[in-house]
């Protein structure tokens, strides 16, 4: 159909939709605030009406899909929206809600005029698309009309033109939903079943986080009857990363989700607000340049401490702590008043051997407090009954106190002490981590890597949450040890994941995994499914063909990332010469893109020092930069200064790469996953620069800008 004519056709039915919203609003009824609790229900379900509305009212739709079904021949306009809505006078269908079963077609149909099929809940459903039409309506005016594809027409290249529209577009502080341009192998992963635990290799900027969010809200609805967003949790890697992903949600109508990092799910579980409060930043330990890091990297602690080996040492120790618990002897209330050992292993041992040993501690000392009141009522004398009640409670508190604590942070020291006396004795911990764990621990020093066993001993003698969790979301996950799984597993009925991650961006390689089998073997084959995503989406095309240069330094043997067809500028490297200030050259950098409509900047430098002097130097130039540390809970968006480690997640339209020198970025997996992290933060500019001599890791890079360059002329 001609454009024209489409548009107008549309402008009409976006009119008509926007009338038949408004008069749905307006038919809500009044608010109630009484006390009656059936009202309150009432009241509750026409307030989610009236923000589902609403939210149409300001999008109402973002496609259109005519889709000629087999059974009925009738061909219907599908206008497809965040939400769903019926008409009010028919109940038909009127928008459909994305996570609808037909609405996949609009994803996953890619032209062509075989037969279509989706899956509803009744059984396959088969038919023809005849037109796929992406349509862009902002502030309730139409602004966009693109047909992807139309039968019978040429349909020629344009199935790209509304994504590569929306990827040009300039980013600010908040990562948003994609629901008018989900890509075909996304689709697949968020409408996957839920009771499996999807383990997603994602290149950098292959929508990995956003397909993520999507999942949570597609698993919402399409299993209203079985999860609740409350049950579900999303772990991320700071707080900062927390904050700029936390608009997704509520704009696809999503709420109470809890988001929120491992260390403080851990620190709520044991209830111990200041667990890593002498913790050392991990940026300074971890993140810093030279010599000590190598030796760091090889010792790998958190790789120790979190493998499912470890995970066997804490059952050994468990069990055993579990087997010595009772003290073995007669508890004498007073004098020839005896409760045999036996009688008391029994209660222990079989009448609650379903409870893990707290809450069996708990109902011991219960019943035992009872036979000895019944014993005492059973003395007449109330003289020899109250001096009686004194001793005998006195035994009890001791008997009791015997019992142990069953402290996650002391049964863990406990722990390291045994396994520093088994030294030798087949103990397959390195003795280093052993001994440097001991001395933190008598320091109360608790390490990221010590939650994940923490928690295991704790939900061990303490029991499982009685809130089970419905889905758990893993992201960057390559940075999770395979305990930390473990850990979440027991806290669900059924074990249901979205696992995502990069190994390419592994930097916390001390601690993550190295192969995504690590995480397979968690899992029953059935219950598992592996998924690569290797289409990248962020960045243009010479921003990723550049990243693939860097990409076999990591050591990690994945393909290159695929870019989408977005062409932009070639990479910049450039050696800053003696004498020149860098300063000056920063703020230039700034000042040019800023020109040009980039909304936010990054400059990335190697270290968190390096950052902190960078911005402070910039500030006092009145460059309104504001710097990213460690700890930090928000994100503003403009411009930032970053050390390169604290830059996983996020996006930048331009990306000014500091320092990338040999020293800084040596040949060494780990600083070329760091580079790579940095280089594909860049949405539509990225520009590298070095002083004295240039990184290994950007020679092949240099080849290629030399190469573009060279061609161009
Ligand atoms: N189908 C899509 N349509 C439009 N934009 C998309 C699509 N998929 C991804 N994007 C965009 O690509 C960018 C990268 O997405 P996201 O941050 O989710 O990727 P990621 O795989 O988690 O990245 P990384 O591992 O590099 O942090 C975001 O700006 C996102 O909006």
């Amino acid at each position: 159909m001609e454009m024209n004519r489409a548009y107008e056709e549309e402008q009409a039915r976006l009119k008509e939709t926007m009338e038949e919203i408004s008069q749905q609003i307006e038919g809500i009824g009044d608010r109630y605030y009484g006390d009656n609790f059936v009202e309150q229900l009432l009241d509750a379900k026409r307030e989610e009406d009236r923000n589902r509305l609403g939210l149409l009212l300001a999008e109402p739709y973002f496609g259109r899909l005519d889709f000629m079904e087999e059974q009925t021949d009738k061909t219907l306009p599908l206008y497809i929206g965040k939400r769903g809505m019926e008409d009010s006078k028919t109940g038909e269908p009127y928008i459909i809600d994305w996570r609808a079963p037909v609405a996949s077609l609009f994803y996953t149909f890619t032209g062509g005029e075989e037969p279509v099929v989706y899956e509803a809940p009744e059984g396959p459903v088969g038919g023809e698309v005849l037109l796929k039409r992406n349509l862009s309506v902002r502030k309730q005016a139409l602004e966009r009309v693109v047909d992807s594809y139309v039968r019978g027409g040429d349909n020629l290249s344009l199935t790209d033109e509304f994504l590569l529209y929306r990827l040009g577009e300039k980013k600010d502080n908040r990562l948003r939903d994609i629901v008018s341009t989900i890509q075909a192998e996304q689709d697949r992963i968020i409408r996957a079943p839920r009771l499996t635990a999807l383990i997603i290799q994602g290149a950098a900027g292959s929508g990995k986080t956003t397909v993520a969010l999507h999942r949570l809200a597609y698993l919402l609805y399409q299993y209203q009857d079985q999860v609740r967003p409350e049950r579900m949790v999303i772990f991320a890697p700071n707080t900062m990363f927390l904050d700029y992903i936390s608009g997704v949600l509520p704009e696809l109508g999503v709420g109470d989700v809890r988001q929120t990092t491992f260390a403080d799910w851990v620190i709520d579980l044991l209830d111990r607000p200041k667990l890593l409060e002498k913790d050392m930043a991990e940026g300074k330990q971890w993140f810093s340049v030279g010599n000590a890091r190598n030796e760091q990297f090889e010792l790998s602690p958190g790789r120790c401490k979190g493998s499912l080996v470890f995970k066997d040492k804490l059952d050994q120790f468990i069990a055993r702590y579990e087997a010595d618990y009772l003290p073995g002897q007669d508890f004498e209330a007073w004098s020839g008043k005896v409760l045999p050992a036996a009688d008391i292993a029994a209660w222990f041992r079989v009448e609650y051997r379903h409870y893990p040993l707290a809450p069996r501690r708990e109902r011991l000392t219960a019943r035992m407090n009872r036979w000895l009141e019944m014993e005492l009522n059973q003395i007449g004398d109330p003289k020899i009954r109250k001096e009686r009640s004194k001793t005998s409670k006195q035994r009890m508190r001791a008997y009791v106190k015997r019992l142990g604590e069953l402290d996650a942070l002391q049964l863990y020291r406990q722990l390291f002490d045994t396994l520093a006396a088994d030294l030798g004795d087949g103990v397959n911990i390195p003795v280093a981590v052993v001994e440097q764990t001991r001395r933190d621990l008598k320091k109360s020093i608790v390490r990221q890597e010590d939650l994940a066993p923490l928690a295991w001993l704790h939900l061990a003698f303490h029991g499982t949450p009685a809130q089970k969790l419905d889905h758990v979301v893993l992201d960057e996950a390559q940075d999770v040890p395979p305990l930390q799984i473990e850990v979440l597993k027991v806290c669900m009925n059924e074990a249901s994941f979205t696992i995502l991650g990069d190994l390419a961006q592994g930097i916390h390689a001390y601690r993550g995994i190295q192969r995504w089998e690590e995480f397979t073997a968690l899992f029953s084959p059935d219950r598992r499914s592996y998924h690569e995503l290797r289409q990248s989406y962020r960045s243009t095309m010479e921003i990723i063909e550049f990243a693939n240069t860097i990409l076999p330094f990591t050591d990690t043997l994945l393909p290159p990332a695929q870019p989408v067809f977005r062409s932009g500028e070639p990479v910049r490297i450039r050696e800053l010469t003696e004498g020149e200030d860098r300063i000056s050259y920063i703020r230039n950098f700034i000042a040019v893109n800023e020109q040009d409509g980039m909304a936010t900047i990054a400059v990335i430098a190697r270290t968190e020092e390096d950052s902190a002097a960078l911005c402070q130097a910039l500030l006092n130039q009145g460059v309104e930069a504001s710097l990213i540390s460690e700890g930090q809970r928000g994100y503003s968006g403009g411009i930032s200064v970053v050390p390169v480690y604290l830059t996983k997640g996020l996006e930048f339209d331009a990306v000014l790469l500091l320092d990338v020198d040999a020293e800084r970025y040596t040949a060494a997996p780990q600083d070329a996953k760091l580079l790579y992290v940095g280089s594909t933060r860049a949405l539509h500019r990225l520009e590298l620069v070095y002083q004295g001599e240039a990184s290994p890791l950007t020679e092949g890079g240099s080849q290629l800008v030399k190469a573009s360059l060279r061609e161009n002329t």
